[in-house]
């Protein structure tokens, strides 16, 4: 199976070379026949060749079996229209990838932001939706001398696809879905919650509620192990997912996977990290966990048993006394994914 990978900017580059090194050793043990092809695309490709996702690379991406992510973007490297480039938020569009699933997992010996032992037991997943909401309007906005517009769109096809997957990724996991929205201000979450409501009448296994998006930023500090699967609008996604990531050891933890009903882009959630960038400083974590999420995905039984040792083997690596320099250890990017490799097939770091 072939694999596109986009190395992409800043921390991209480092931390796709640690989880290639890791894909490599697992796919090996696995013998799991996948072929990485990497492409040049992200600021820096606009910077040097003026396009930052050419056709060509599209193309490679639709005809690749999976794509794979590092980071994109760089602050002060802009379009003409003065918007940050960010060629994965056109990659989404394009491809029809609606569902973002960001899973926010505690890690055993990761140190939590939360102090109460429950938060060792936090296990959800924020699905958020990732072609239209709030950033359907990048590119579209207006901005004038004395005022600015910006749209957020919902239709109906995409949120009942998200609907539907939200209740079909609840059903294989703790049976909980809670909708994230704004119901109270605006019709369209108003709508967005009725759409939910009559797809969960489908779903009498899963328990179903929602919540607004500012009291659900409060619960997610105040007793986020009791949430399972948050689907939610694009934008509210993306701040809720990094407020998630801050809990469980910050955002060299969370992992994403960018889904349609054809092709599908696998990448942590984090950006190009500048303050650390060049360093060899990058937690590759949620790279390798998004890489194991891309194995799942491509189905066969030994790429889904692949996927399981390989995040057994994250957690055993943490367990057994890795420390990246975001929690306060030492071990960088190379030895994080060093002691991942050792810790493959139950053994010890
Ligand atoms: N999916 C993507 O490609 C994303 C791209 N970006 C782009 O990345 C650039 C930087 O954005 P920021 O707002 O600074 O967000 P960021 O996620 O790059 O960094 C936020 C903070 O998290 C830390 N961090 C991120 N990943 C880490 C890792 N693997 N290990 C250790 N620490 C890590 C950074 O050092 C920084 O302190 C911008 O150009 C932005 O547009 C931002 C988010 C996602
Ligand atoms: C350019 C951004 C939309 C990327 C981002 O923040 C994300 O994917 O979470
Ligand atoms: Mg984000």
């Amino acid at each position: 199976m072939e694999v596109a990978v986009l190395p992409g900017d800043g921390i991209g580059p480092e931390v796709t070379e640690a989880t290639l090194a890791v894909l490599e050793a697992v796919a090996k043990r696995h013998a799991l026949g996948l072929r990485f092809t990497s492409h040049r695309a992200g600021a820096m490709a606009y910077r040097d060749t003026g396009t930052d996702l050419s056709d060509e690379v599209f193309e490679a991406c639709r005809r690749a079996d999976a794509i794979l992510l590092g980071a994109m973007g760089w602050p002060g490297i802009r379009a003409a229209d003065g918007t940050e480039l960010a060629p994965q938020i056109t990659l989404r569009q394009r491809l029809g990838l609606y569902a973002g699933i960001r899973p926010i997992r505690a890690i055993p010996g990761v140190p939590l932001a939360l102090a109460d032992p429950r938060a060792a037991e936090i296990d959800l997943v924020i699905l958020r939706e990732s072609t239209e909401g709030l950033f359907y309007s990048k590119d579209r906005g207006t901005v004038t001398e004395d005022w600015a517009e910006e749209t957020l769109r919902l239709t109906r096809p995409v949120t009942e696809r998200l609907a539907r997957r939200a209740f079909i990724l609840a059903g294989q996991r703790r049976h909980r879905v809670t909708l994230v929205d704004k119901a109270n201000v605006f019709r369209a979450f108003a709508w967005m919650r009725d759409i939910f409501t009559t797809i969960a009448a489908d779903h009498p296994d899963v328990r179903f509620d929602a919540a607004y998006v500012d009291a659900m930023a409060l619960d997610l500090l105040r007793r986020p192990w009791e949430y399972d699967l948050l689907p939610t609008e694009n934008m509210f996604g993306d701040i809720l997912s990094d407020l998630g990531a801050g809990l469980i050891g910050g955002m060299g933890f969370a992992p994403s996977a960018d889904v349609g009903d054809e092709y599908a882009v696998f990448q942590p959630s984090h950006g190009t990290a500048p303050d650390i960038a060049g360093r060899a400083l990058a937690n590759p974590t949620a790279m390798i966990l998004s890489a194991a999420m891309m194995l799942d995905w491509l189905g066969e039984a030994p790429m889904q048993e692949a996927a399981a040792e390989l995040r057994e083997a994250v957690d055993r690596a943490f367990a057994g006394g890795l420390r990246t320099p975001d929690i306060g250890g030492a071990h960088g990017t190379a030895e994080a994914a060093r002691r991942v490799i050792a810790a493959l097939g139950g053994k010890g770091s």
